[in-house]
């Protein structure tokens, strides 16, 4: 099935003044299609299927993080990657259910699997676990190197951005909020 983007990579192919029947070049516009797709599948997924099933636990009162989550997203700006590694953490109310850990970084994959600017992406994942879940505050914390700004424009390769949001109590509680950064730090 040839897509609008498969017909425009092509058009762009030879308005660049390249062959698109050169034979590494033939099967690109549909192969990017599909990379497309698969790099904005977040848009067919919804971050409450995800947060829907939930665990009863004796005690749950205290902060419960995941670190290191690495991810790849595409700039919106520029449509190139940006990768980079995440902590998401929040605090249950007392006695709340929790959800299974892997379904942090599954929320994280979704708004990443979206055209994306760093500083939304870590606000989209703190406003669902806000949500979905019953927190007393959520925590996202974001490093990511953005190829638009090491392969091409200002070009400085290992420069990263960090963005951080944070909600409730880790807001309201410098030392929470400090206490989240360490663990981000790996401290
Ligand atoms: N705040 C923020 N900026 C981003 C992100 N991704 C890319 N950018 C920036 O988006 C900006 C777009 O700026 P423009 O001046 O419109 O585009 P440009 O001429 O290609 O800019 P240069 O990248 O400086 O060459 C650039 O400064 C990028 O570094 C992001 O996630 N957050
Ligand atoms: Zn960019």
């Amino acid at each position: 099935m040839t897509t609008d983007l498969a017909a425009g990579i092509r058009s762009w192919l030879t308005h660049r003044g390249l062959d698109p029947d050169d034979p590494n070049l033939a099967d690109t516009p549909e192969r990017v299609g599909r990379a497309w797709a698969e790099l904005t599948a977040g848009y067919d997924q919804d971050p409450a299927v995800v947060l829907e099933r939930t665990f009863p636990v004796e005690r749950s009162d205290g902060m419960i993080a995941v670190t290191g989550v690495p991810f790849t997203s595409c700039c919106a700006h520029h449509l190139m990657p940006f990768t980079g590694t995440a902590t998401i953490a929040y605090l249950p109310v007392a006695g709340a259910p929790v959800v299974g850990l892997s379904k942090l970084p599954r929320l994280l994959d979704i708004y990443a699997h979206r055209l994306q600017v760093q500083e939304q992406l870590t606000h989209q994942v703190t406003d669902a676990l806000d949500t979905y879940l019953k927190t007393e505050g959520s925590a996202c914390l974001v490093r990511a190197e953005h190829g638009c700004m090491t392969q091409r424009g200002v070009r400085k390769p290992g420069a990263t951005m960090l963005t951080t949001s944070v909600t409730g109590r880790f807001a309201t509680e410098p030392e929470l909020r400090a206490h989240v950064l360490a663990v981000h730090q790996g401290g």
